[in-house]
């Protein structure tokens, strides 16, 4: 598949600011311009897999693409934020450079199968005034997996703007990674073979994500906690100013990671036996860059009948509110079973 530059993976460039209103810009260059330069080839080396596989769709027909998997939950159904985030690539490819996403929602109908690619069928349900409309059904074996509805809209300021404070937590410089915490579990040296194993599988995981739990969790200690988590999040790799949009399918991608298991936390005296998620919904607020630390507050307000219902809220580290995102999932758990202390 050849390589393309991340400006034109979803059709359209526009530079991720700091300010509210991004500026157009032209596809990614490299800094100085020479593609063949050391600096260059070193962001083409670090270009996060996000972008140079996950994400980077390849082209069928008209409206018709094909995605590929990069990583796969041991459930070994697809991950539902590389469905979701390859969906909005699709629906972007036919969205002009002077929209931008602000909404997605999503229906997961079937299981994906990690042993076959995915096509993306786009539907352009409407191109309005200000709003755009893009429908997607994500098939495998002739069936829908995910049926997802994206809009896009023009740039349109408004005196009506606010939003909620960001949580105050330590700064990611301040915390460990997630393999961090695990290599630091892993070398205290009264932990319990049967442990090392799961952690070390944990390890093996090459999730492209990397993650900074603000409040690590003692692995294996069993308590209950609220339902709320917060964690640093970013892509692993470099994305670079490159394509609104495409930071958007990246945070749509790393949206529904850890999100659902926020409603398991009060529960530590079970464990998921089926667990996965029924629908997804995202609200894009501002410009950010999916390749540098965002905050993730998660939160589970009600779970019940087999359900639990999930919301994140990602942050740029400068307390702007980036996106939204709402979440339902089946939960059927069963008692966790511990050896007896006799
Ligand atoms: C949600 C379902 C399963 C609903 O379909 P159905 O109604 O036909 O199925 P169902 O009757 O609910 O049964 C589904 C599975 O649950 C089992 N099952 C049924 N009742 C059960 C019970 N009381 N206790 C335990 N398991 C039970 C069934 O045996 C079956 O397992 P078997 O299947 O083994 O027979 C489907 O719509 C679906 O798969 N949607 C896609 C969900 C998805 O893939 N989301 C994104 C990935 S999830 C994700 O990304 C989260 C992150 C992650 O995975 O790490």
């Amino acid at each position: 598949m050849a390589e393309r530059k991340v400006g034109d993976i979803c059709g359209s460039s526009a530079s991720t600011t700091s300010d509210d209103h991004p500026k157009d810009t032209l596809d990614l260059k490299p800094e100085d311009g020479d593609p063949e330069s050391p600096e260059a080839q070193k962001d083409q080396d670090l270009k996060s897999v996000l972008v140079t596989s996950v994400l980077n769709l390849e082209e069928i027909d008209v409206d018709l693409y094909r995605g590929t998997h990069h990583w796969v939950p041991r459930t070994q159904r697809l991950f539902g934020g590389q469905i979701i985030g390859q969906a909005l690539v699709a629906a972007a490819k036919s969205v002009g450079d002077n929209l931008y996403a602000h909404s997605l929602h999503c229906y997961f109908v079937r299981a994906g199968d990690p042993k076959v690619p995915v096509l993306y069928q786009v539907d352009r349900i409407r191109d309005g005034r200000s709003f755009t409309v893009r429908s997607v059904r994500a098939i495998q074996h002739g069936q829908p997996i995910l049926i997802c509805q994206a809009s896009f809209q023009m740039l349109q300021p408004s005196p009506l703007q606010h939003q909620f404070t960001m949580p105050a937590v330590p700064p990611p410089e301040d915390l460990l990674t997630a393999e961090e915490l695990i290599r630091l579990y892993l070398s205290k040296p009264d932990l319990a073979e049967k442990y090392k194993l799961g952690l070390n599988k944990l390890l093996a995981i090459e999730v492209p994500i990397e993650i900074k739990p603000v409040n690590p969790p003692v692995f294996y200690k069993v308590t209950a906690s609220e339902p709320k988590n917060l964690f640093w999040v970013r892509a692993r790799g470099y994305i670079g100013e490159g394509n609104m949009k495409l930071h958007c399918c990246v945070a749509a991608y790393v949206s529904d990671f850890a999100l659902l298991g926020t409603a398991l936390l009060p529960y530590p005296g079970y464990r998921a036996q089926f667990a996965a998620s029924l629908d997804h919904a995202m609200w894009f607020h501002s410009t950010f860059r999916s390749d540098e630390w965002m905050l993730y507050e998660c939160e589970s307000p009600w779970a019940g009948g087999s359900r639990g219902l999930v919301q994140g809220r990602l942050w740029r580290r400068d307390g702007v509110l980036a996106a939204s995102c709402s979440q339902e999932g089946v939960l059927r758990v069963k008692p966790v079973t511990r050896p007896s202390k006799l």
